[in-house]
């Protein structure tokens, strides 16, 4: 396997101001070291996603039947759901060698071209944050992925003549967080496109209870289930919490990790019952507490908790509105009645038997 993806990713995607969060379900180091151990190595033992399981299978069996190379896939989905480990899949279904890079590390058409120009015939590429090519690349990509052809530019202004480069038939693998930011040009040139839901806790507790048989430790059943309804949705999060529970396990106990243990650990992480950090827990109770539920102002809200309008709005409000606790709405941030409940506060108008809104909060 080549990685050619040298150049530093830019913030555009992370969490701003949280790089270090448990729940984040960006990579960090340890995730980067660890993750290859633990990656499934074909569909069989990929959990979950079963639709996006069978028609991949149909569509790589098929492939494989004509001896031909399997049509270009984009996977769609958000961070930590396992687009890396699938393009590795397709290549090992198709017992082709895989080729790894990302839209960050090519800014110029000659960055593509060099890569394509090198595949061999059958190569699956995976081209992660596709999304995030420049353009002339991205023009480039749309005659490869059709025609397996590239013109490759020689000298510059009037003199400038185009060479055409037959290249190999290969697979390109796409993947991308926002299939939406794709121009349609692009996305039309996939044969098989797949979006990646977040998992549910059976699927997790799956996904939990191999990474533990594959390093080695000792886990109940309810352990599992205590840290699969901690990991947002999220493989990536789950294997780092069953890491950190781990550790907890084997300081603090005798190394089995039972429902008690899984809870006290993720108690000392400050993560949760439902997967909430200590950002979300603050904003929450900010919105409950100060502000009576809401509405409030995203500035007023983010002042509240001391961090910026944008760590609030991108790091913690995504996944509260996923969990139904936050509503943004055109007059500012609202609690649900399941935040108060989430909490253990009751709302202001069954206090008073009100009759419910509050006041609106600045901007
Ligand atoms: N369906 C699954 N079954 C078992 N493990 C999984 C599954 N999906 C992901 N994982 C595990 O989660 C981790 C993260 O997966 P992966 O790197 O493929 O995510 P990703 O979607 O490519 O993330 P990113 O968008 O950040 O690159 C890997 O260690 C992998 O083992």
């Amino acid at each position: 396997m080549n990685w050619d993806d040298t150049a530093p990713h830019t913030a555009e995607d992370a969490d701003p101001g949280a790089p270090d969060r448990l729940v984040g379900a960006d990579a960090d180091g340890e995730d980067t070291a660890v993750e290859a151990a633990l990656r499934p190595k074909d569909l069989g033992e990929f959990v979950g996603q079963e639709r996006v399981r069978e028609q991949l299978d149909l569509v790589l069996r098929a492939a494989r039947a004509r001896g031909a190379t399997a049509d270009h896939v984009l996977l769609s989905g958000a961070p930590g759901l396992g687009k890396t480990t699938l393009s590795m899949i397709i290549a090992a279904e198709m017992g082709a060698p895989i080729r790894i890079t990302s839209g960050p590390a090519i800014q110029h058409a000659g960055d593509l071209a060099a890569i394509l120009s090198s595949l061999q015939e059958g190569e699956v590429l995976f081209l992660d944050e596709i999304h995030r090519m420049s353009r002339p690349a991205e023009e480039m990509l749309y005659m490869a992925m059709e025609d397996f052809r590239v013109d490759v530019i020689v000298g510059k202004g009037p003199g400038a003549t185009a060479i055409p480069l037959e290249l190999p038939p290969f697979t390109l693998v796409g993947a991308t967080t926002r299939a939406g930011l794709l121009p349609p040009p692009l996305r039309d040139r996939f044969g098989f496109t797949a979006h990646m839901e977040f998992y549910a806790p059976a699927e997790l507790e799956r996904v939990i209870h191999r990474s533990a048989g594959l390093l080695d430790l000792d886990i109940e059943p309810e352990g599992a289930a205590e840290i699969a309804g901690r990991s947002r949705g999220t493989p990536r999060i789950a294997n780092r919490l069953l890491r950190r529970v781990r550790d907890y396990a084997q300081v603090k106990a005798d190394g089995l990790i039972t429902r008690e243990i899984a809870s006290q650990a993720l108690g000392v992480y400050e993560v949760d019952a439902r997967g909430l950090d200590r950002l979300d827990r603050a904003v929450l109770t900010a919105l409950l507490k100060l502000f009576g539920g809401g509405p409030v102002g995203l500035s007023t809200l983010a002042v509240a908790v001391g961090e910026e309008r944008e760590t609030v709005e991108e790091v913690a409000e995504p996944f509260l509105v996923r969990e139904g606790l936050l509503a943004r709405t055109p007059r500012g941030r609202v609690a649900t009645p399941a935040a108060w409940a989430h909490l253990g506060l009751v709302p202001p108008q069954q206090q008073t038997g009100g009759s419910g809104q509050q006041g609106l909060f600045g901007a």
